[in-house]
């Protein structure tokens, strides 16, 4: 990306910065009898890159629409630096809210030029001569496509497209950016690298991105901050990094990310159980009994613990003949106690880098893990197995 030029009056460094920006509250809209955002609060901080995230159908789009002013709430209210844009019986329109958009399908003018498409908007305000000129070449600049400026957009790839859209966004200057999707048309590589082009152009803007998408890998490479969203309700707001390692529920632990929801012993009914909060396990041996005592069938209480691959130690009980000649047999590098749990291998897939292997971990009732090896293993074999690290669920899981 070329160098940029701070264009926002504003940023994460003002005197502005502690008030909310953008504050949705208690936001509903419902679809005849379908209620598909329910009561939604949220508050977005001046600069920040808030990611909204969730399954198809969860009601992230209608969110953002709602935001930019295409839907009416039924309920609830949506203020900007204080100023109301709507509510049940008020709606500021879209051009009015002085926001830029993305979308997936790129919405460009297929009968104008790259450079007219960037510079629709501002010819709308009425700018003219050297500064229209000076204001289009700098956003082509900004996304790396100046050399294409009378180009016409069907002679574009899909990745030049979202690079013009974004640069007919930007060159309006918006405090706040929404994109929809923005790069779910493009292949995995380009994907890549536009989100590095979007890293950088919120970096150098200042301006607020809300950024729709359900691919998490997406929103933890983008967003300082992700809002998770389960059918029309706001589940968890934190970083990608708070999410991906302290998920608030069994739901939310199993769609971010890897990792095996296992059932335990619920704490207090022996003096080695687990304390009975959420919270992190980080005793091998803690939680290794309390695996060793949960029972499918029991009727004692049972509560659930997240384990990602990461934190598992899987050994080979019995040294056995690898099926990759060039295997190596060194044992992985945080080798399994004592106190290790028996599995046995059901899968073993390589992954480049690692080998991801499913394990049936051998307890009163088996479970399934997930884990990483540095080494093939064999379907069928017997593995040690030890857990460094877990989370510990409070609620329920669903079904
Ligand atoms: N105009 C509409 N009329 C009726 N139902 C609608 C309308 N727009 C959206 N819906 C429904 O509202 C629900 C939420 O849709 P929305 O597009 O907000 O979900 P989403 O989380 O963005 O999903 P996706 O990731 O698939 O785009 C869906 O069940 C959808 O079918």
């Amino acid at each position: 990306m070329a160098q940029l030029t701070p264009f926002s009056p504003s940023s994460a460094s003002s005197p502005q910065a502690a008030r909310p920006h953008l504050v949705l509250q208690q936001l509903r809209r419902s679809y005849g009898h379908h209620t598909v955002v329910r009561d939604l609060n949220l508050q977005v901080a001046r600069g920040q890159f808030l990611a909204l995230l969730g399954p198809s159908g969860c009601g992230k789009t209608t969110t953002l629409r709602m935001i930019a002013g295409f839907e009416q709430p039924d309920g609830g209210s949506i203020q900007l630096d204080g100023r109301l844009l709507a509510n049940a019986t008020t709606s500021v329109p879209p051009e009015a809210r002085g926001m830029g958009m993305v979308f997936q399908s790129y919405a460009l003018w297929p009968h104008m030029s790259v450079a007219d498409n960037v510079g629709y908007a501002l010819r709308l305000r009425g700018m003219r001569g050297e500064d229209y000129r000076r204001a289009v070449n700098e956003a082509l600049e900004q996304v790396e496509l100046a050399d294409k400026s009378e180009a016409m957009p069907q002679q574009l790839s899909g990745g030049q497209k979202q690079r013009v859209a974004l640069a007919r966004c930007i060159a309006a200057k918006p405090q706040l950016i929404l994109l929809d999707e923005p790069l779910a048309n493009l292949d995995r590589h380009l994907r890549r690298t536009m989100e590095a082009a979007f890293r950088q152009l919120h970096r150098h803007s200042g301006a607020t991105f809300i950024y729709v998408t359900h691919d998490q890998g997406e929103a933890m490479a983008l967003a300082d901050e992700i809002a998770v969203m389960h059918a029309g309700q706001l589940v968890q707001r934190a970083s990608p990094q708070k999410l991906y390692q302290t998920p608030r529920s069994t739901w939310l632990a199993r769609f971010i990310g890897q990792g095996s929801v296992l059932r335990i012993e619920a704490p207090g009914n022996r003096r080695s159980s687990p304390p009975a909060t959420s919270g992190l396990l980080q005793e091998p041996a803690v939680i290794h009994m309390a695996l060793r005592h949960a029972h499918a069938d029991s009727l004692k209480p049972q509560q659930h613990i997240l384990v990602r691959p990461e934190h598992v130690s899987l050994q080979a009980a019995t040294p056995v003949a690898s099926a990759t000649p060039d295997a190596q047999t060194a044992p992985e590098a945080a080798a399994p106690t004592d106190a290790a749990l028996s599995g046995k291998v059901l899968d073993c897939v390589f992954k480049g880098e690692r080998f991801e292997v499913e394990v049936l971990l051998q307890l009163a009732t088996p479970q399934r893990l997930l884990g990483y090896a540095s080494q093939h293993l064999i379907a069928g074999q017997a593995v040690r197995v030890s857990i460094r690290q877990a989370w510990c669920l409070l609620d329920e899981p669903a079904g």
